[in-house]
This record gives structure tokens, sequence and C-alpha cells, in this order.
């Protein structure tokens, strides 16, 4: 994606808010020029009526020059008004365009083509670079667009008036536009790059401190921490500061070049007015109307960073966004199963992308359809692993998997998810109440299904006895329930979402033994008929399996001649 590729969202859906924005735009910077022009000639005209004598005075017509300051005065106001409401609508509209777009391409990397990726660093470009290219219409196109066809209708006005006026003025608003605006394009772009570098960053570190706040302090490791933000706010403060020099420096000298230019004019119509070609009242009126036409240009030169950092940002969506996920989403719809959704395995290998260690190696094993099986081995020997795999996270380099008759690879991860809940050892749970988590996993989920839920897993009491019930918050990450109960509401989320296959990683971990064998006990009264894998360490929960399966050495024991 590019700028121009943006533009394919842009010509689609906004197309004529921002032509009309422009259009509003150059009215109001015409009235502006209409303004200064009319009242230049109105004062001066006045002022040369007044010193001719009375008979000049009263044919002066004052009325219709004043209305049409007045009429000007109220257009430049009203357009000024409407364009920021129809541009900004616009650029808002697209901004939330590109936000969908963005999400839509992200979301199927998600998780194996996002692990290296940094937290802060991806919501940088989702929310600071989705920002600066929406904005890009409204912040380079309508100021660009504006100075090139007013600059031109204030030249052919004031041409009009005074040819050698009108071909000074186009060629110092040429001067502005061209050689300066190049050249603090070319000096601002790589301090603009590192800008948009250092404050992914900066992001990025603030993000992984706000998140990690609570291991920092206890690890006597805050104070350090604050320095290196510091140091890269101090770092990110030096070229912004850099940046607003230049383009300030860059408008004095647009300024300068105005007033030259405005100078320049003076001069000629003067010597036209000596020459009898013009009127008095129409130098300042050519004056007044040479520093109006120079107003817009002054926007130019932040438009011109701001059309680089629009450039950067695009870049860095590109990068985000083209990547291919890792598991290709399937291409026709998902498959019928059959009415027994074994699972098979069949000589399965795999290793994570850019890792030379192979997890799995040519493994294979059955689960049918009802059956309760535990998945045991040691710590690191690849448990979550092969979960990671059924759930269609990442792709194995060899082998079929198939559920219900069919290849897992032609199930997306959304129809999987129909068929299969997994309450995961590393879950998340997102800062809202116990309700709003519960109804993640089952949107149409009524109180009554949520109480029984909540009760299967044994935290009937502690919702009850919450400040709030089931809208009491559970902070980030479940911050305010203890691991244990978090884990339980993580069961309760896969034992509302009703699919025929529950593969549960470590479901009992940090309960005691008593509440563990309740657990076990109501989950399986609850769903008697589910499948059941079960990745446990725990002894305990072995009796409540039909049987177990080893894996060791990539490969599951006991050894079975799978179909
Ligand atoms: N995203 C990843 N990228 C690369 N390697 C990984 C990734 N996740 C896990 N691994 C590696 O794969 C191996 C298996 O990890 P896995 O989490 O599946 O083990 P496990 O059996 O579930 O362990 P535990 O019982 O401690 O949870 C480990 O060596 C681990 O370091």
């Amino acid at each position: 994606m590019n700028l121009l590729t943006v533009s394919g969202l842009f010509t689609r859906a906004l197309c004529w808010p921002v032509f009309f924005g422009l259009a509003l735009a150059c009215v109001a910077a015409l009235a502006n020029f209409g303004l200064l022009f009319l009242s230049g000639w109105l004062l001066a005209g006045a002022a040369c009526a007044g010193a001719a004598g009375l008979a000049a005075q009263q044919a002066f017509n004052m009325m219709l020059p004043a209305t049409g300051v007045r009429f000007f005065a109220t257009l430049r106001i009203v357009t000024r008004y409407l364009e920021r409401l129809v541009t900004h609508d616009a650029s808002l509209r697209l901004t939330g365009r590109l936000r969908v777009w963005v999400y839509t391409k992200l979301a199927p990397l998600a998780p194996a083509g996002l692990t290296d990726k940094r937290g802060g660093d991806l919501l940088s470009r989702f929310v600071s670079d989705t920002d600066r290219v929406g904005q890009s219409y409204t912040e380079t196109f309508i100021p660009f667009g504006r100075a090139i066809l007013c600059g031109l209708a204030f030249a052919l006005i004031s041409g009009l008036f005074l040819k050698s006026a009108g071909l000074i003025l186009a060629l110092g608003l040429l001067v502005c536009t061209l050689p300066v605006l190049m050249s603090v394009g070319l000096l601002s772009a790589p301090r603009l790059r590192a800008l948009t570098t250092q404050r992914g960053t900066f992001q990025a570190e603030l993000a992984d401190t706000l998140a990690g706040l609570g291991e920092y302090l206890t690890l006597g490791a805050s104070e350090a921490r604050i320095e290196t933000l510091d140091s890269h706010q101090k770092t990110l403060q030096a070229t912004e500061r850099h940046l607003a020099a230049l383009e300030s420096g860059t408008r004095s000298l647009m300024t300068f070049i105005g007033l030259l230019t405005t100078l320049y004019v003076v001069m000629l119509a003067v010597r036209a007015f000596h020459q009898g070609t013009l009127s008095a009242p129409e130098i300042p009126m050519l004056a007044l109307g040479c520093l109006a036409a120079f107003d817009v240009t002054q926007p130019l030169p932040a438009a011109c960073q701001a059309f680089t950092r629009a450039r950067i940002a695009a870049e860095r969506l590109q990068t985000s966004c083209n990547a291919a996920p890792c598991v290709p989403a399937p291409t026709a719809p998902a498959p019928a199963l059959h009415h027994l959704l074994d699972l098979i395995v069949r000589d399965i290998s795999f290793r994570y992308p850019n890792t030379q260690h192979w997890v799995l190696e040519h493994a294979s094993f059955t689960i049918h359809q009802g059956e309760r099986v535990a998945l045991v081995g040691s710590s690191g020997i690849g448990k979550s692993s092969l979960i990671s795999l059924l759930s269609r996270f990442y792709p194995y380099q060899g082998g079929e998997i198939t559920l219900g008759g069919q290849d897992l690879r032609h199930f997306s991860t959304e129809d999987l998810a129909k068929t299969l809940s997994v309450a995961a050892q590393d879950f998340h749970l997102f800062n809202g109440t116990i309700r709003d988590t519960l109804l993640l996993a089952n949107p149409n989920a009524d109180d009554t299904q949520m109480a029984e839920a909540l009760s299967t897993v044994h935290l009937e009491e502690f919702v009850q006895h919450a400040p709030h019930g089931l809208d009491t918050l559970i902070g980030d990450e479940g911050l305010a329930l203890s691991g244990g109960q978090a884990r339980r509401l993580v069961l309760a989320q896969a034992l509302l979402r009703n699919t025929p296959w529950l593969i549960l990683d470590e479901p009992t971990e940090g309960l005691d033994q008593k509440t563990e064998y309740a657990l076990m006990q109501g989950l399986i009264s609850a769903r008697p008929d589910a499948t059941i894998l079960c990745i446990t360490h725990r002894r305990t929960l072995i009796p409540f399996m039909d049987r177990i399966l080893t894996l060791a050495g990539g490969q599951i024991c006991p050894a079975e001649e799978v179909p």
C-alpha cells in the first residue's frame, strides 16, 4: 500500500466530500483576496475622491464597493467554516475506513505473524500511521490544490489590471512553491523518518512499561525505566524542534519573498500610474491583493512535511499489512463435517517458523468423538504447540490432520472455532465486566446460562459476593481476580460456547485439590457428551480421563497405528 493505493479507498468513498472541500477552500481564499483587493481600492478611491473636492466626493459611489467588501468578508467566514466541516469529516471517515482495512489485513496474521512485533509499535502503526495517511488528503491535497488553483486565479485577476504585476505575482508564487518547498521537503525527509521510528519506539517502550509496571516496581527497576523513557522523549523532542525550526524558517522565507514581490508590484503599478495606464486607487488594490495572494502559500511548508509523514506512514503500514499470513486462509467455504467428529493426526511434523528445532516429528494419534483424553509430557516438550496446530495458528510442515473426516487446512480459524473451544494456558482477559467476558464467548448467552457456566467452574459464589455481581470489573488481564479465578472464568467461557470439542490446557492450575476435583466433576457432568483433550501435569486429573497420550521426543506414546 502507498498513498496512491490508499487513493483507491479515497476515490470510492470520499471523492465528493474532498473535492467539495477543495472548492470551498478555494472560494474562501478567493474571498480573502477579493476582500483585501477591494478594500485597497475602496480606501484609496475614497481618499482620492475626498482630496479632489466636493463634486468628486458626491460622484464617488461608496455603497457598491462597501457592499462588495461586506459580501467577501461574510463569504470568507462562511466558506472557511464549511470547508473545515467538510474536510475534517472526510478525513475522519477516510481514517476510519483505513483502520478497518488495516485491521482486516492484520487480523489474519495473528498470532504467528505478529510474534516478532511489539504491541506498542503495532498500536502506533494502527493509530498514528492510519491517522497520518487519513489526514494526508486534507493536510496536503487541500493546501496544495488551493495554492495552485488560487495562485493562478490571483495572478490572472491582477494581470487584468496590470499585465506585468500579474506576471511578477505568478513568478513570486512559483518561487515560493517550487524551489523553497522542494528544499524543505528534502531537508525534512530524513528527520521525519527518524521521528516516525523514534515515536514508534517510544510508544512501544511506554506500552511495555505500563503493562509491566508492577514487575518494574517489585524488581526495583522503575527508576531506570523512567530514565530510559525520558531519554527517548528527549530525542523525540530534539527531532520535533528541528522540524519546527525548519518549517517556521521556510515560512519566514516565504513571507520575505511575498514582501519583495509586493514591493516590486507596487513599483510596477506606480510606473503604470505615471504612464497613465493605471488609476491611483488601483496601486494599493494590487499591493494588498499581492499580499493576500501569498496567504495561500503559508500552510505549504507544513503540508510538505505532512505529505512526507503520510508517505512514511503508508510505507510502515505496507510493511505490516502486506506480510502473507503464516497460515493461508482456505479458498473454499468450510467443508461439511461427518457426524462423527473424530480427530486423526497422521505422521505430523512441525517446527516454528524460523527455527530449526522440530517440536513434533512424525507424531500420530486418533481421538474419537466423546473420548476424554489426557495429554501429558515434560515441560517444553510441545503440548501447547500441538493445541496451536489444532487451532490452525501455525502451519505444519508434514503429515495430515483431519477433523470430522475433513482436512484441517480447509477450515478457517473462525469455522474451527464453531467446533473447538480452547481454554489456553496463556489466556488473555480483556478489561471489562464478568458479563462482558462471558458474552465475548457467546454473545447470545442469557443470565441463566452464565450462572450455570459460573456454577460449573465454582465461581458462582464469588460472583454473588462481588460488588456488582456479573457487572463487576475484572481489570486488565483479570487483575482483579486471583490466578485460579481467572483460569476458571476462561473455562466458563469455553463452556458457554457449547462446542462438541473442549481443549483444556492445564485447566486446574492454581487450584487446591478439593476445588480441582469438584471442578472436574462439575465440568464432566455439565458436558457429558463433549470430547475433551486435556493437557495436564497433574496426576489428580487422570482418573477423569479415558486414556492418556504422552508426548516425548516429538512423538506420541503409545505409538498408534492411525488408519
Ligand atoms: N512462538 C514460538 N516460537 C518459537 N518457539 C516456540 C514458540 N512457542 C513455543 N516454542 C518452543 O516450542 C517448544 C514447545 O513449547 P510448548 O509451549 O508447546 O511446550 P509445553 O509442552 O506446552 O510446555 P509446558 O508444559 O511448560 O507448558 C519449546 O521449546 C518452546 O521454547
